[in-house]
């Protein structure tokens, strides 16, 4: 399931970051690729302990963020890191590695945040293979898109402008993408049913079903 999440920070707070990472200081993306994707990436990270605050600042935001919640049911975050494309800078297709850092956080899923608004920069967007052909997003800034990290996915050249963008990867409760799909739907059905009706025995039964399936399923 891929999904795109919208407003995950407030504007005001978008122009600090921005205004933050206009001064900090960058290196090659390369640092932290895996060898299999280091000769396709071709972009910038930032290294700059004065970047700490914000980074959790958006680990907190996407946590509270309520649809985040229900399609990742995130067990572990990676670290966020920032990255940076200016014209001519790519991260061609690849896979992202599937065990990061020490304990190893397992990969189920991964997170760009858009930091640049789209018409500040041409091509930068974000192409995630997936059963039935490629589907490419360049999102205004503050919104996110999750996506399977089993995928192959890629970032199109960017010819104008920066592109620039908050990354994470997500360890989840339920390692199974089919498994968290029923949880998100079931999750969602019950909530909405609890919006128009209230509760209702329809509702327990469902937060029954829901409750006992993350029983089944759940890897704390
Ligand atoms: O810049 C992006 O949107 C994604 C980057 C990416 O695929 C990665 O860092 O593994
Ligand atoms: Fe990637």
């Amino acid at each position: 399931m891929q999904l795109c999440l919208g407003e995950i920070l407030p504007p005001e707070r978008l122009a600090a970051i921005a205004a933050a990472l206009g001064r900090a200081r960058f290196i090659d993306g390369k640092a932290t690729a895996g060898w299999n994707a280091a000769g396709v990436k071709a972009n910038q990270q930032a290294e700059d302990p004065a970047l700490a605050p914000l980074a959790a600042e958006i680990e907190a935001a996407l946590r509270a963020h309520p649809v985040f919640a229900l399609a990742a049911r995130p067990r572990r975050l990676h670290p966020i890191l920032f990255a940076r494309y200016e014209p001519g800078m790519t991260y061609g297709p690849h896979v992202d590695d599937a065990l990061m850092g020490e304990p190893p956080l397992r990969t189920d899923l991964a997170l760009t945040l858009f930091l640049s608004e789209p018409e500040t920069y041409d091509g930068g967007e974000l192409s995630i293979d997936h059963p039935g052909g490629e589907q490419s997003y360049k999102l205004p800034a503050g919104a996110a898109v999750l996506y399977p990290a089993t995928s192959l996915h890629q970032v199109t050249p960017v010819t104008r402008g920066a592109r620039l963008v908050a990354i994470t990867w997500i360890q989840s409760l339920i390692r199974d993408p089919g498994q968290r799909e029923i949880l998100f739907d079931l999750d969602t059905a019950r909530r909405t049913l609890f919006a128009r009706e209230g509760k209702s025995r329809e509702f327990d039964l469902m937060s029954k079903s829901l409750a006992n399936l993350l029983r089944l399923w759940a890897e704390p």
